[in-house]
């Protein structure tokens, strides 16, 4: 797959009716980047515009490239955007191989697809779905013969409007792990409009959070679910996204060792390659504080961090924002009760302990 140059930089305003669009914001030229908010706040008019489907008011440079200024509007089929909608919408008359091979026929002779049909085949398990037509697929299925044809012909940017919103939780499940082993792969940036958070949490780097029509935060993934003034962090079932890196195992357990900010955590995940940088996800929940580590604890993950902001979460709990030693954001649900026991003030050193991580998102080098 090939690989652009700088990231994506976009500002578009303009009126929609009774609607007001103003919005500017960068993506980063590799990774998926979650346009986020409620139903109406603008998404899908944003990745329109992108597409160059619809003209709004701005500026847009992807790479090198200017796909919009003053004096330019480049038209959307020179644009190289593939666009994957909430509904897949593949020939009815052709088999699912067909499909992918319209995907790949697009193409200018010029440019041989680097994304190949054989490994896009593997990643996204369609190989027993090749001979099928798009009618004798469930939506999931077809979601992932749209996401494979969209790639095969090789565009410079992914486009992605609520591809899961229209599947049932388990289809929806089944897609998200598909997308999180893709995005390991995925040498262009990927646009993904949703409203869902587990979605973001699962699969997105960045995040810009809209609001009616106007960007209200953004920034990394990590950064944005720890933000207590941003729609996340607040919700019950919050989480936080980490990074970590193999180290070793402890086989007879079924453990993988892992360094977490400079310090070794465990994770139940024994096939791990030494060296794979993972993501991982905690929830709030699942983390609880302590001022020295416990020895007599079933808790296997207990690491050194310090309280930056303390909120109210409700009548009886707290959201403690956390940072690790090395900057990373870790956030805490506990109770007003246990805080006010342990005296915990911001810039406090504690440990947190993390009852629960799960392997989430890009896992690279694997
Ligand atoms: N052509 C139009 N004329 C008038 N209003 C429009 C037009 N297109 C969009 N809008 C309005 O602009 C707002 C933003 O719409 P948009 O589809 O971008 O939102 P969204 O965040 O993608 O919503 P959803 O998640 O429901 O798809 C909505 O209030 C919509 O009604």
């Amino acid at each position: 797959m090939t690989e652009t140059g700088e990231g994506i930089a976009a500002r578009l305003s303009g009126q929609l009716g009774g609607f007001t669009l103003d919005v500017a914001f960068t993506a980063p030229s590799q990774g998926v980047t979650a346009l986020f908010g409620p139903s109406g706040c603008g998404k899908t008019t944003i990745l329109r515009c992108i597409a160059g489907l619809q003209r709004l008011a701005g500026r847009l440079t992807v790479g090198t490239e200017v796909w919009q200024d003053e004096r330019r509007f480049l038209p959307a089929h020179r644009r190289g955007a593939a666009y994957v909608f909430q509904e897949a919408s593949l020939f009815p008359h052709l088999d699912v191989r067909g499909n992918l091979d319209f995907g790949r026929r697009r193409l200018p002779a010029s440019r041989q697809p680097t994304a190949r049909l054989d490994e896009l085949v593997v990643l996204l398990g369609l190989e027993p779905l090749l001979p099928r037509r798009p009618q004798a697929l469930s939506g999931g299925e077809r979601q992932r013969v749209s996401l494979a044809r969209a790639l095969l012909a090789e565009p410079r940017l992914l486009l992605l409007d609520e591809p899961l919103s229209a599947l049932d939780q388990d289809a929806k499940d089944e897609i998200l792990s598909y997308l999180e082993r893709l995005h390991a792969q995925l040498r262009i940036p990927a646009i993904l409009v949703t409203h869902d958070r587990t979605e973001v949490e699962r699969l997105a780097d960045r995040v810009v959070v809209l609001r009616a029509g106007h960007v209200v935060g953004s920034g990394a993934i990590a950064e944005v679910l720890a933000d207590p003034v941003l729609p996340f962090a607040a919700r019950q079932g919050a989480a936080s996204v980490l990074r970590a890196t193999v180290v070793g195992h402890e086989a007879a357990d079924g453990l993988a060792v892992l360094d977490l900010a400079g310090h070794r955590i465990l994770l139940a995940s024994p096939e791990l390659p030494v060296g794979a940088a993972l993501r991982l996800r905690v929830r709030s929940a699942d983390v609880s504080l302590t001022l020295a580590p416990s020895q007599d604890t079933t808790i296997l993950n207990v690491i050194p961090a310090t309280i930056g902001r303390i909120l109210p979460a409700g009548l009886a709990e707290l959201d403690v924002a956390l940072r690790l030693a090395d900057g990373q954001h870790l956030a805490g649900r506990i109770t007003r009760r246990s805080a006010r026991l342990l005296a915990l003030t911001e810039g406090q050193p504690v440990h947190a302990q993390m009852k629960g991580v799960s392997l989430s998102g890009a896992v690279e080098g694997m």
